[in-house]
């Protein structure tokens, strides 16, 4: 199983940074790209079409990225609002917003931890290691 980590431009490194870092720590494997459903529509769609499990699409501003990755999947996409501006609040709207017929689910601004961690539940409904993985990530959270 493997996941997409996607983001819109170079400049949002920072925050695919969080999600690498907590599927490195789960042991998933995953690719990293930058792509750009504005500046590059054609890349987005070539990888929206490969055979992921799962998407975690990364943008600032108006961020389409993860909705147009979602228009060319039946795959799970996870969108991560990045405060490039507007502390964000662009972001998580447009994120947020997707016409009815075409989810994606959202995280917290900047919140690229969290977009690892859905992403790894959504893989752990068939993968029991992996369910076996949170539920101790829990406990050490609990103690
Ligand atoms: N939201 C998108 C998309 C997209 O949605 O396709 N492409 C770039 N961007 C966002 O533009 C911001 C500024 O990008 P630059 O730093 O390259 O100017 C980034 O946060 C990126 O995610």
């Amino acid at each position: 199983m493997k996941v997409l980590v996607v983001m819109g431009s170079r400049s949002d490194s920072h925050i695919a940074e969080k999600v690498t870092a907590v599927l490195d720590e789960f042991g998933v494997e995953y690719d990293v790209e930058v792509a750009s459903a504005h500046r590059n529509p054609k890349k987005v769609e070539e990888l929206a079409k490969k055979d992921y499990d799962v998407f975690i699409a990364i943008a600032g501003l108006s961020a389409a990225l993860p909705g147009v990755i979602a228009a060319h999947t039946v795959k799970q996409v996870i969108g991560v609002p990045v405060s490039a501006k507007l502390n964000g609040l662009d972001a998580l709207l447009s994120i947020a917003q997707l016409p009815p017929g075409v989810p994606v689910a959202t995280v917290g601004i900047d919140n690229g931890k969290n977009a690892a961690l859905l992403a790894i539940e959504i893989l752990a409904l068939k993968d029991e290691n992996l369910g076996k993985k949170l539920e101790e990530y829990r406990e050490r959270m609990r103690a």
